[in-house]
């Protein structure tokens, strides 16, 4: 298990990460969503122990993480800035890993990298940008971990990739309890992968929920109204978000879908109708309460 308790990492006057508590259990998959400069990155490197916390603790399975060479042997980390030596070929890039990770499987390594069509003896700064992630996801995989930390992984990677890796992933957590932890933009692929979601937001986590509490804990409603109700129809609901046009409302609100159907029993409305929020409006709703809106620029 990952654990960090109060986890905070300065860039001079910069906190990036701000004193950050999370659990991320074994076999989970880990989905870290944030602004732009919220500090995924920051907070990733920190749990793979590239970065040292300035303060705070983060620990897998009890123990420090930083320069804890056993711990790092059971953990790799796909940069969104693809790291490979001058000059290397994919294999010269394996049989690195290979010295490192006790748990390398060359076959698999083999079998991916024909599947993928890719050449092993090629110099990588030759490939493409997608294919490049291919390749630190293939040397990720067949790294063996019980840990994969992956920084905009998906991003750059056509569909048919896309959906390929997403089964590898699903298949090595259902297999051998990988732990995926993920950052990432892209809310509907996380929305298929993940079941637990970190929200960061200016360095500081807004929430580490399970994704289907998350939902279960925010709707969005629909609802006409009889006549212009006398007062707020909302009061004692939190509602994050809320547009009117005329006798029509529309609520994105906190709460069970009970107790969201309680009040409509109480308002009598013409019409109503409770939608599913997706991970993209969960996102929008959360950090627009936080602060984050950048709707404004368009006005
Ligand atoms: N090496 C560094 N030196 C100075 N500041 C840094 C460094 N790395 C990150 N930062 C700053 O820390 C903050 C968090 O950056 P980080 O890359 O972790 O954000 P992010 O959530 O991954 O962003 P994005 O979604 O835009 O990739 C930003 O303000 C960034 O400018």
């Amino acid at each position: 298990m990952i654990r960090t308790e109060k986890a905070t990492k300065q860039f001079g006057t910069l906190l990036a990460v701000d004193h950050v508590d999370t659990e991320i259990h074994e076999g989970s998959v880990f989905g870290l969503i944030g602004s732009n400069g919220a500090g995924k990155s920051t907070f990733l490197r920190m749990l793979a122990g590239i970065l040292a916390p300035d303060e705070g603790i983060v620990r897998i399975d009890e123990q420090e993480v930083y320069e804890n060479e056993e711990i790092k042997k059971r953990c790799f980390y796909i940069s969104d800035e693809q790291f490979f030596f001058p000059n290397s070929t994919p294999d010269d890039m394996k049989n690195y890993y290979k010295t490192f990770y006790p748990n390398f499987d060359e076959a698999r390594y083999r079998m991916l990298m024909d599947g993928f069509g890719l050449d092993g003896n090629r110099k990588i700064r030759t490939f493409s940008k997608g294919m490049k992630k291919q390749v630190s996801v293939i040397c990720g995989l067949s790294a063996c971990t019980d840990y994969l930390f992956c920084d905009e992984t998906f991003d750059g990677l056509d569909p048919v990739a896309r959906q390929t890796i997403k089964g590898l992933f699903a298949g090595d957590v259902a297999d051998r309890g990988l732990t995926p932890v993920i950052a990432s933009h892209n809310l509907r692929e996380l929305e298929d992968i993940c079941d637990h979601v970190g929200l960061l937001h200016r360095g500081g986590i807004l929430f580490s929920r399970d994704l289907d509490d998350m939902k279960l804990g925010l709707h969005k409603v629909q609802l006409i109204l009889r006549q212009p109700p006398e007062g707020d129809p909302f009061a004692g609901i939190e509602v994050l978000k809320r547009e009117q046009r005329g006798s029509l409302y529309t609520i994105t609100a906190r709460g069970t879908r009970e107790q969201l159907e309680e009040r409509m029993t109480v308002l009598q409305p013409a019409f109503y109708e409770m939608l599913p929020l997706t991970l993209e409006e969960i996102f929008i709703s959360e950090t627009e309460v936080a602060g984050y809106d950048l709707k404004k620029l368009l006005l």
